[in-house]
């Protein structure tokens, strides 16, 4: 029989995912279980972590350990990364951790600019790099996607650093993906608009911010948690095997209104 439909399940799959115990982390994470992936998830809170850990074992069928740590201390996460590799080789990672301080320019501090670059850049490219390394070694294919946002490709009022390291993803993605697609290797980038998580629950909780949104939304709301999750999931899967070096934005239209 004729088909065209590609697989969209991840049986047999282990993914990484960083900032794995909240908001669009935490979406991506078990829509994986659903979708069947072995899981590593990061984030700095053991409780949440183990919490999380078991809320998934009870309702899939698949593995999933835990590692406590910073993002910004990578060699504590690629040591614990080093002791399972045998077990949970990993074949997707989503550098999905990020935070923002909503500083004007004009008041920006040095301070700030360290915590922000280091928690949003930091990790995504050196775990990327060693979950490139070990895909190598392996000569296994793998599938890096990066959570940046709108705000590496347009212009928002939520601060410049966060924006530079929101670009910086996209660009990473761009050049990992030339140098790594000789092995297999897919790096893509998802860009969301607004969705209702910790990140944001301040600024959502403004209905003249919210309408701001919404005006300049085609499709004149925020996003829904599960629709990250999709996109996500696409590209860890054999369907977007044949993309690479791409910056999905997932936000309602909003890049695309001039006016
Ligand atoms: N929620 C939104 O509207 C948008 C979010 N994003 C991006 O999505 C990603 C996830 O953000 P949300 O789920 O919204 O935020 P969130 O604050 O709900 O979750 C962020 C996760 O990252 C973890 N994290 C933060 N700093 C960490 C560190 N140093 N080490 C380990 N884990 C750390 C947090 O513990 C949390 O689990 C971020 O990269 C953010 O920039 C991008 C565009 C829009
Ligand atoms: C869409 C942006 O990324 C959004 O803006 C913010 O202030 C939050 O930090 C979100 O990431």
């Amino acid at each position: 029989m004729e088909s065209y439909l590609p697989s969209f399940d991840l049986k047999g799959k282990t993914a990484l995912i960083t900032g794995a115990t909240k908001g669009i982390g935490r979406a991506i994470t078990i829509a994986y279980a659903e979708a069947g992936a072995n899981l590593v998830i990061v984030s700095r809170s053991e409780e949440d972590l183990s919490n999380l850990k078991t809320q998934i074992q009870n309702d899939y069928q698949v593995k999933v350990v835990y590692v406590a740590s910073s993002v910004t201390d990578i060699s504590n996460i690629t040591s614990k990364l080093d002791m399972m590799k045998e077990t949970m080789p990993i074949d997707i990672l989503v550098n999905n951790a990020g935070m923002n301080i909503r500083s004007e320019a004009l008041n920006v501090t040095e301070e700030e600019w360290s915590q922000i670059i280091d928690t949003n850049m930091k990790s995504a490219l050196f775990l990327s790099q060693y979950v490139a390394r070990n895909l190598k070694e392996r000569g296994a294919k793998g599938k890096i996607i990066s959570i940046s946002s709108v705000g590496g490709v347009t212009a928002l009022r939520t601060g410049v650093v966060y924006a530079m390291t929101k670009a910086a993803l996209i660009q990473m993605t761009k050049t990992l993906s030339l140098e790594w697609g000789k092995y297999g290797i897919n790096v893509n980038a998802i860009g969301p608009w607004y969705f209702p998580t910790a990140l944001t629950e301040e600024l959502l909780k403004n209905e003249q911010y919210v309408q701001d949104i919404v005006d300049r939304t085609p499709l004149e709301r925020i996003g829904k948690l599960e629709e990250i999750a999709g996109p996500a999931v696409f590209l860890a899967s054999d369907a977007s095997n044949y993309m690479t070096g791409q910056a999905l934005m997932v936000d309602g239209g909003m890049t695309i209104y001039g006016f």
